[in-house]
């Protein structure tokens, strides 16, 4: 394997345009910040101590069991931070080098630690492609094709953008690399998305097939679960009006708060601006960076990795989170786009403003004798930020590596790069906004009405696909069913004294028994 460095230019000019190398950009701050948070031991410790639901246990306990699950649910219902942990479990049960984690984002696979679903295909352009011509491209690639067949686990996130041809592609490529006539091959797979949120992106043409509609769909779990707990709201009216929103539902009396939203809050000046266009998105940071008329720092990142594979990983960079170029000066607001102090709520999506630059001495071989940015959280902690490493990778092989400051500026962010994250505040346009799941995705991101901001809101905008309200109806239905199912097994097996299960009430007040929903599940599906 071949590295080569770019090099890192951090530079400081004027923000009238003049390029020039400055000494130091003017701010007060010099002191470092000292409190370099505790040990990697304690962090796992307190990373484990999240108090799973039963729900999240019975995910748990069908991964643990072999089983093929599909994790949904609405925004901030945990799908991500559980799917962190199931790829732990799949890694004692499979090996670390046979489970796959894959995203069909790069910001959401850089959130998960995994490679984008293209990446471990190995074919990029798979647009209306079949699953004979799939096979065929991905024959072509010897890597890919050692990728499949050492596959005993595949974890793919954010599967509402993946569409049913490619989910389908996928499966018979899986069966016929595995050797196995099984379906998937007999590889386990866990899957997790919302199907309300954002929808697969067809470039050639406008109808999307959504991933559940594959031919495949039913037979590639052992356990299709809705997760019903939200966390990342918990005002009750706020969550039933995303809920209405999630079900395409026009005409909900909250709604009009929205409208009163729209026309009669003062914004606060620290919320984040959501667009659905990227070149809003652009023009708004660049404005306000301009506006401060301070001194800037730029930051580029620093790649290296194996020179034969540049153009593939080059592409993962440039569709992933971390940014290639960081320009910001005292003043600018930003955002943090890696986990870097979970149990701080110093994760990736905090928001916060540059207070100063601090000498970089000492700092990993990039940026020394520079200068690095603090921090000042919204949150109230103030930190140091030193660059850290993204990588590309192929499998468990890491391919390349990007050394650089992880922010961005964040006065302005897109709807689809905002999907997966938690925002403190946000100043939504949707008078751009198209299609279904763009304003449940967009409202979603927020904990409380309080601190949102609208702008072009209006009920039209508001769209549900059927096809994804029929889906989770079904899967409602299958859960009631499962539920009677489970209470029959109950009464069955407890004059044995072998069943224990908890009992937890849904959001629409019914009971389920989630402990018993695998078997229950593999039931369903076998007969
Ligand atoms: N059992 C739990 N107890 C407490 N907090 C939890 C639990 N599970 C998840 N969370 C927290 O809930 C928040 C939302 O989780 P996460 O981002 O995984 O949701 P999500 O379902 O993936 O959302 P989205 O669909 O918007 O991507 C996170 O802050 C996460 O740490």
């Amino acid at each position: 394997m071949r590295f080569f460095t770019l090099g890192i230019a951090v530079a400081t000019y004027r923000n009238s345009g003049t390029k020039g190398y400055s000494s130091k950009p003017s701010n007060g701050f010099y002191t470092k910040y000292k409190n370099k948070d505790k040990t990697t031991t304690e962090k796992k410790q307190r990373r484990t101590k999240i108090p799973w639901t039963e729900e999240q246990k019975s995910v748990l306990s069908a991964v643990a069991q072999g089983s093929s699950v599909f994790i949904t649910g609405s925004a901030g219902t945990g799908k991500t931070e559980l799917l962190m942990e199931v790829v732990k479990l799949l890694r004692k049960l499979h090996t670390r080098s046979k489970v796959f984690v894959t995203s069909s984002t790069g910001v959401s696979s850089f959130a998960i630690k995994g490679q984008t679903l293209h990446s471990f295909i190995g074919v990029y352009d798979t647009n209306n492609c079949s699953p004979e011509n799939l096979l065929d491209m991905i024959m072509g690639k010897k890597r890919a094709i050692s990728r499949w067949e050492k596959a005993g686990s595949l974890v793919i996130d954010e599967i509402s953008m993946v569409d049913a041809k490619l989910f389908d592609g996928l499966e018979f490529v899986a069966r016929k690399l595995k050797g196995v006539d099984e379906t998937w091959g007999g590889i386990q797979l866990v899957v997790a998305g919302d199907f309300c949120q954002l929808p697969p992106v067809n470039q050639n043409s406008k109808y999307v097939s959504y991933a559940f509609e594959a031919d495949c769909w039913n037979d590639s779990f052992d356990l299709q679960i809705e997760l019903t707990k939200i966390f990342r709201q918990s005002d009750s009216q706020f969550i039933e009006l995303l809920q209405a929103i999630r079900r395409g539902q026009t005409d909900h009396p909250d709604l009009v708060l929205l409208e009163n939203y729209c026309s009669k809050t003062k914004c606060d000046p620290s919320a984040v601006h959501l667009f659905s266009l990227n070149k809003d998105v652009k023009r708004v940071n660049e404005e306000r960076l301009k506006t401060l008329n301070k001194d800037v720092v730029v930051y580029r990142a620093v790649d290296s990795g194996d020179d034969h594979r540049k153009d593939h990983w080059k592409k993962q960079f440039e569709h992933g989170i971390a940014p290639d170029v960081v320009t910001i000066c005292e003043g600018a607001r930003v955002m943090l786009v890696k986990n870097l102090h979970t149990w701080k709520g110093l994760v990736n999506g905090a928001t916060g403003t540059v207070v100063g630059f601090v000498e970089a001495t000492g700092v990993a071989d990039v940026c020394s004798d520079e200068w690095l940015p603090i921090v000042k959280f919204d949150l109230g902690k103030v930190l140091t930020i030193e660059p850290v490493e993204w990588h590309v990778r192929d499998g468990d092989e890491i391919v390349a590596r990007r050394k650089q400051i992880p922010l961005i500026l964040a006065w302005a962010l897109s709807i689809h790069k905002c999907q997966g994250l938690t925002l403190d505040k946000a100043k939504i346009s949707l008078s751009q906004a198209f299609g279904c799941g763009i304003v449940y995705t967009a409202l979603s991101r927020v904990k409380c009405l309080d601190d949102l901001h609208l702008s072009g809101f209006q009920r039209s905008l508001i769209q549900a696909d059927q096809r994804v309200s029929q889906f989770y109806r079904r899967l409602a239905l299958q859960h009631n069913s499962r539920d009677l199912d489970n209470s029959c097994i109950e009464s069955k097996d407890s004059s044995s004294n072998t069943t224990s299960h908890t009992e937890k009430p849904d959001m629409a007040g019914n009971i389920c028994n989630f402990s018993l929903s695998v078997w229950v599940a593999r039931h369903l599906k076998r007969s």
